[in-house]
């Protein structure tokens, strides 16, 4: 294993498990982060770890053709690292991609039979990327199928077709998923995109 420093990214995405973990949105082995390099390989946590306790021999680096890279072959990637590539193949900016499990998230996706679910028009969708008066927003829904390549075989074409409004998605009672040019954007969104998911469904118990 590699000697991490100040800069491993691994530590960034230890400590925003954690956080996550803590907030209950990754809780036990539940969701999976990861993080690009300059040379298109990314880091991204190994499949069926604790994600509030995660150790730097936690993780697997997948080359830019998407093979496990020789250092990391003992360690078994995320079961959904074929959504975290078709991201990083379809957003080319992207230097992040987190994918959470809160109970918000799932509870949305019943919201609509659709493939689109509406967002309400919060300040918050600001922090999105999202400005204008009286935002119509959409956040898209995907299947959840048992096979993870068939999740990310519908992303690629839905995002081939039709532009990302914001950089999230949903998979039916399943959970979200963000991508952000840097780790700390990455992180915004997630809170971001849960804070409107937590107002919908305050809102929805308040019947408004
Ligand atoms: C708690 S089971 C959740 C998994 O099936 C999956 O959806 C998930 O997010 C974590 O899978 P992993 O393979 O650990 O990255
Ligand atoms: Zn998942």
């Amino acid at each position: 294993m590699t000697t991490p420093n100040r800069t491993d990214p691994r530590l960034e995405l230890i400590n925003t498990a954690r956080s996550f973990y803590q907030k209950g949105w990754m809780v036990g082995t539940a969701g999976n982060l990861s993080i690009r390099l300059a040379d298109g390989s990314f880091w991204i946590t190994a499949s069926g770890r604790s994600k509030g306790e995660l150790l730097l021999s936690d993780f697997v680096c997948i080359d830019a053709s998407g093979k496990v890279q020789a250092s990391s072959i003992d360690v078994k990637p995320s079961a959904e690292t074929a959504i975290h590539q078709i991201l990083y193949t379809l957003f080319p900016e992207a230097q992040a991609c987190y994918h959470i499990h809160s109970v918000e998230s799932n509870l949305v996706t019943n919201f609509t039979p659709e493939d689109d679910l509406p967002l309400p028009p919060l300040e918050m969708l600001k922090g999105l990327g999202v400005y204008a008066d009286n935002p119509s927003c959409v956040i898209p829904i995907f299947a959840n199928h048992l096979q993870v390549s068939r999740i990310a075989a519908e992303i690629q074409q839905r995002f081939t077709n039709t532009s990302a409004q914001i950089p999230a998605l949903l998979i039916r009672n399943h959970g979200v998923t963000v991508w952000a040019s840097s780790p700390t954007a990455a992180r915004n969104y997630i809170e971001i995109i849960e804070y409107i998911f937590r107002y919908m469904v305050g809102a929805r118990s308040l019947g408004i």
